[in-house]
């Protein structure tokens, strides 16, 4: 099969500077994400390589040029990438250390190795292969990542440091040769495939940077910041839906309104950090006590809101009890001081009812105030 190299190499330059632009673009919209610069810099930096690299054919006397500089910017680009990823996920300055500590551990060799382009390029596979294999380490841990995304470019990675590390094998193996052996099918093979995987990789980083913002941003919008229960919007969304299918499919459904008791003495007595760590260890209580589909929200200061999909009024009772007796039970603890806790629960249950879930939780929100009324540490239903 011919293999139309130059082509390849002028597309893939064509490419990358298009790339280079379009993530400059990007970084002009969007300035606080430096990572969009860093990546136009990655794209631009491995155009010059491959522009250098090529210019071995034509320009034989200049090897600082075609060989040395070739390489640095072979390992500077990947390097380049992973740290826009880096400065993607931390959302703020990163340090250019490891850039820095790679570059001049790479370039040390490379002065020495330079005049012998098979010994260089056997040395730049190895350290690119070790790039692109920690990058692909460092893919598994950006945890809050879409897993698609996340794993596609993983994959993306460890083929590259593979492709890399069979690289550096087969020039490793032709080391006592005078002559880079670029014509070697298999060799062409790699290179073609390293530079489809390098403009690939690349092309693949917005959408990763987009749909990482997305979740931050759906984050932000259902759920509460203190305690990771959903939040007052998201559970009108949500528990409006499971009630409509409740509904639908004729099934009981039951809303809970849960308010602590004197929180306000909680946050004179022991300051309010004890007060939001009082609020946290209650959301665990009641995220652990509820099943997967039904809706757990904290809708306003200390007051949550469960929609509970499919259960009976003895179910709902039974679990109101449970909650009362766990958070009184509960001694939540905060430097070193015990607080203990008591809660007010009121409840509604409904079924095929026409009501709007904000019915629902204004007369759940009556039964709460009976519950408070009658000595608090209790659950009443309307
Ligand atoms: N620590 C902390 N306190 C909050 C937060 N949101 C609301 N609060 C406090 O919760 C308290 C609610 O007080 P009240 O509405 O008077 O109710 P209460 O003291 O719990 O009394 P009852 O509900 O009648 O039993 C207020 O002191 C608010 O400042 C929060 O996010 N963190």
């Amino acid at each position: 099969m011919e293999m139309h190299l130059p082509t390849l190499i002028i597309t893939t330059i064509t490419l990358n500077v298009l790339l280079a632009g379009v993530m400059f673009i990007i970084y002009q919209v969007r300035r606080s994400q430096k990572s969009f610069l860093t990546w136009a810099l990655a794209c631009a930096v491995f155009a010059v390589a491959v522009m250098l690299t090529s210019m071995r054919a034509i320009v034989d006397d200049q090897p600082w040029l075609t060989v040395f500089m070739a390489d640095l910017c072979i390992i500077f680009a990947p390097l380049l990438a992973l740290h826009g990823l880096r400065q993607y996920q931390v959302q703020g300055p990163v340090s250019l250390k490891l850039v820095a500590l790679v570059m001049s551990y790479s370039a040390l060799p490379l002065v020495y190795l330079y005049t012998s382009p098979l010994h260089a390029q056997t040395l730049t596979a190895v350290i690119t292969a070790a790039i692109y294999l920690f990058a692909a380490a460092y893919m598994l841990t950006i945890k809050q990542a879409p897993a698609l995304s996340r794993n596609v470019l993983f994959l993306l990675f460890l083929l590259h440091g593979a492709l890399m590390l069979g690289m550096a094998g087969m020039l490793f193996q032709n080391l006592g040769a005078k002559q880079l052996i670029t014509v070697e099918p298999i060799l062409k093979l790699i290179l073609i495939t390293h530079l489809l995987l390098t403009t690939g990789t690349v092309t693949l980083f917005p959408v990763f940077a987009f749909a990482m913002s997305e979740r931050r941003l759906l984050e932000i919008v259902n759920f509460d910041e203190l305690t990771q229960l959903y939040n007052r919007r998201a559970f009108f969304e949500r528990g409006s839906m499971l009630l409509a299918k409740n509904r639908v499919l004729r099934r009981p459904f039951c809303v809970l309104m849960l308010d602590l008791d004197h929180f306000k003495e909680i946050n004179d007595r022991f300051g309010h950090a004890a007060g939001d760590a009082c609020l946290r260890e209650v959301a665990r209580i009641i995220h652990e006590s509820v099943r997967d589909n039904d809706v757990a929200a904290r809708i306003g200061g200390e007051e949550f809101a469960l929609a509970l999909s499919d259960v009976d009024r003895n179910q709902a009772e039974l679990l109101s009890y449970r909650l009362c007796q766990r958070i009184a039970q509960q001694v939540f603890e905060h430097n070193d001081e015990k607080i203990e806790l008591t809660v007010s629960i009121g409840g509604i249950f409904s079924i095929s009812s026409r009501r709007e879930l904000s019915d629902l939780l204004n007369a759940a929100d009556s039964a709460l105030y009976e519950a408070k009324a009658g000595g608090r540490n209790q659950f009443k239903f309307a």
